[in-house]
């Protein structure tokens, strides 16, 4: 029995990144998946834009749909001011198991909360299990069937604010066409599309950004 990819990413990480260092586990795994393995992490182009909008909106509470091996989760957590929280869903354990320790090798793990669930299950109790009011950021990058109904759910649980930003990864590649046609369409965001291209190749893909008006 071999290893699986994300063990062999999380073994590039324990070898090739200095603990504590958030920095150079980001770098670790770019060149992973560049040089080595291809794997399904936002990567560093469509990263820097997710960067780029963390930190403009600097928020106190950030939930991210899907996790994997933690990457997109260290690159939030690194930007979160002191005291705020990112609370991470992910439905495989084997991930999650991953994702810890990559979380944890960046020196992060305070400022993270990972809980393994279905994101459909766990949105509605988010309320009661960490006493969440609203979030001030969400990061959509879970299955892409998933986005549509998970914004919904947020709305009917009003865990969204006015002004509440949704960031959506690879809204062209694989694509999530309901996703779009509902936020763009809907008379309670404002959207706007952050071209650039799938993690590690040239092919087109893009972010969407989205505030909630309330
Ligand atoms: C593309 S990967 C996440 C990559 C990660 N955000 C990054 O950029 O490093 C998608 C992940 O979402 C998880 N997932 C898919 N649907 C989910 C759901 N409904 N609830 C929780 N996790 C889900 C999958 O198991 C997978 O690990
Ligand atoms: O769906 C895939 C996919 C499809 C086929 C093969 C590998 C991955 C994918 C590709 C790039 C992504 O950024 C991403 O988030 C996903 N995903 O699974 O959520
Ligand atoms: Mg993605």
């Amino acid at each position: 029995t071999g290893s699986t990819r994300p063990q062999r990413l999380l073994r590039a990480v324990q070898k090739n990144a200095t603990q504590g260092d958030p920095q150079s586990v980001i770098n670790a795994i770019d060149h992973f998946c560049r040089h080595k393995e291809w794997a399904m992490n936002v990567g560093d182009e469509k990263g820097s834009i997710l960067d780029s909008v963390v930190s403009e909106v600097n928020p106190s509470t950030a939930l991210e749909l899907g996790t994997y091996c933690g990457y997109s989760t260290v690159r939030i957590a690194r930007l979160l001011p002191p005291g705020s929280q990112l609370i991470t869903l992910e439905f495989n354990p084997a991930y999650a198991a991953v994702a810890k320790q990559v979380i944890g090798w960046a020196g992060l793990q305070d400022k993270v909360q990972l809980v393994e669930g279905p994101s459909g299950d766990l949105i509605p109790q988010m309320k009661d299990l960490f006493g969440v009011q609203s979030f001030d950021f969400v990061f959509l990058d879970h299955w892409k069937d998933r986005y549509l109904p998970d914004a919904k759910l947020l709305e009917e649980c009003s865990l969204l604010r006015k002004g509440s930003v949704l960031l959506a990864d690879n809204v062209i590649c694989p694509g999530t066409p309901e996703y779009l046609e509902y936020i763009r369409n809907s008379p309670r965001y404002e959207s706007r599309y952050f071209k650039s291209h799938l993690e590690y190749t040239k092919v087109e893909d893009g972010l969407e950004k989205s505030v909630f008006l309330g």
